[in-house]
């Protein structure tokens, strides 16, 4: 990779070194319940640590509107992170300012630390190049390791590497070159799966990636939102309503693409989000108003799983469903299977991405059976639309 320095271009001993990691893990009843994140991070770390540099996180954790709270405060993953490099993590109270400084200057070289969520401040999502400077301040070198933040430019991923002399992190080139080897040139028709929960977020890709990809298979909320804009009523499904008018133009350019775009035929619905609740499987059009489309339903499976028959190359982003629940997995879990299976017999390549897509496919059972599995979600999608990510941008060599 010539385009970029990375960590061999750096001489770190005895430096301060600053890594953006993505530390958005999921969690479950305040624990993290999929490590991969932070597991793949982990060797970035304690090469840094061992070449003798003081290495200093720096990382979002959720998405906080109104300052910090103990719900947003990455000390939660503090523990997880201790474990996967082996060595106990020293904290810092923010990421800016005497509180950080007082972090830093408490540990000797190679020693780590983890500063408090940078989403605590608004200046970071605003890429203000002030709070960039405070940022840059705390150290001499800056790491991007945070492939799947790297579609924001915010100050923590973008701002910073105005400042200090900037690298690559291990798992930044890993995903780079791995994404690049599988999907350069993908081989058609090409599928895409797209899911979960960030919907509004995620919109403004869907109308670039039907231009890319030959079919388009919705699940999740994203799913609800689509069936809503066709005039469905999804009842108490997660569904951004104020959206519908963006979906209707990307259901259009999807047409004119000649991208096909597949929506659920069914689902499992529950009036109670929790493990367990009473539900049943409701044609698309059939949700109660006090009811919540929580999974696709078997129909789906079934459709998805002849759609997905005539694909060469799978790329996935977001859980059909809610997953984290029994039985609301069924539905991820067998179009999984499906993938899994076919790329196993060697007629599929599959791609898939995403804090909560990764636990969702280790959850199903197959995350080694796909060709390939990236941390990111929303930056592996803007990837594949051909975008230059603002994080990776700012790492070229000048
Ligand atoms: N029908 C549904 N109703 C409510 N929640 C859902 C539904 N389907 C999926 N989800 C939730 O979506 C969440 C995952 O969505 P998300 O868009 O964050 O995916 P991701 O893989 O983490 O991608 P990224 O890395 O971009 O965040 C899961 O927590 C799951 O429970
Ligand atoms: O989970 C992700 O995809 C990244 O951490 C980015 O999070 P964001 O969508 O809240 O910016």
């Amino acid at each position: 990779m010539t385009e970029f320095n990375t960590i061999d271009d750096l001489d770190v001993n005895g430096k301060t070194v600053l890594v953006r990691a993505d530390l958005n893990v999921p969690m479950q009843d305040g624990k993290v319940s999929d490590t991969t994140r932070i597991d793949r991070l982990a060797p970035t770390l304690t090469e840094l640590a061992k070449k003798g540099a003081k290495v200093v996180v720096l990382s979002h954790f959720g998405r906080p509107k109104n300052g910090p709270d103990a719900k947003n405060s990455l000390r939660n993953v503090l523990d997880a992170l201790s474990a996967a490099v082996g060595q106990t993590v020293a904290f810092g109270e923010d990421c800016v300012g005497d509180k950080a400084k007082a972090a830093i200057d408490g540990v000797q070289p190679g020693a780590i630390v983890l500063l408090e969520n940078t989403r605590f401040h608004a200046e970071e999502e605003k890429n203000d190049p002030a709070f960039a400077k405070q940022i840059a301040a705390l150290g001499d070198l800056y790491v991007n390791d945070a492939f799947s933040a790297a579609h924001r430019a915010h100050a923590s991923t973008e701002g910073v590497a105005q400042y200090l002399p900037a690298a690559a992190g291990r798992l930044m080139q890993a995903e780079l070159e791995a994404l690049t080897k599988a999907l350069e040139k993908p081989e058609r028709p090409v599928a895409a799966v797209v899911g979960g929960a960030k919907i509004s977020t995620k919109l403004d890709l869907l109308g670039n990636l039907v231009k890319k990809v030959d079919m388009l298979a919705l699940g999740g909320g994203m799913a609800n939102t689509f069936l809503y804009a066709q005039g469905v009523d999804v009842g108490a499904s997660l569904c951004e309503k104020d959206m519908a008018d963006q979906a209707r133009a990307i259901m259009e350019t999807a047409k004119a693409a000649n991208c096909e775009l597949l929506l659920p035929k069914d689902f499992i619905v529950a009036k109670e989000f929790k493990a367990g609740a009473a539900n049943r499987a409701v044609p698309a059009d059939g949700i109660g108003a006090d009811e919540m489309a929580l999974d696709v339903g078997p129909k789906t499976v079934e459709f998805l799983g002849l759609k997905l028959q005539g694909a060469k190359t799978v790329v996935w982003n977001g859980p059909l469903g809610a997953f984290e629940i029994q039985p609301f997995d069924a539905g991820t879990n067998a179009v999984a299977g499906l993938v899994a299976e076919r790329t196993s017999e060697g007629g599929l390549l599959s791609v898939a991405g995403g804090g909560d897509t990764v636990s969702a496919l280790a959850h199903a059972g197959v995350e080694e059976k796909f060709t390939y599995i990236s941390a990111a979600g929303g930056a592996f999608l803007e990837w594949l639309e051909g975008k230059d990510l603002p994080g990776v941008a700012a790492l070229k060599k000048k």
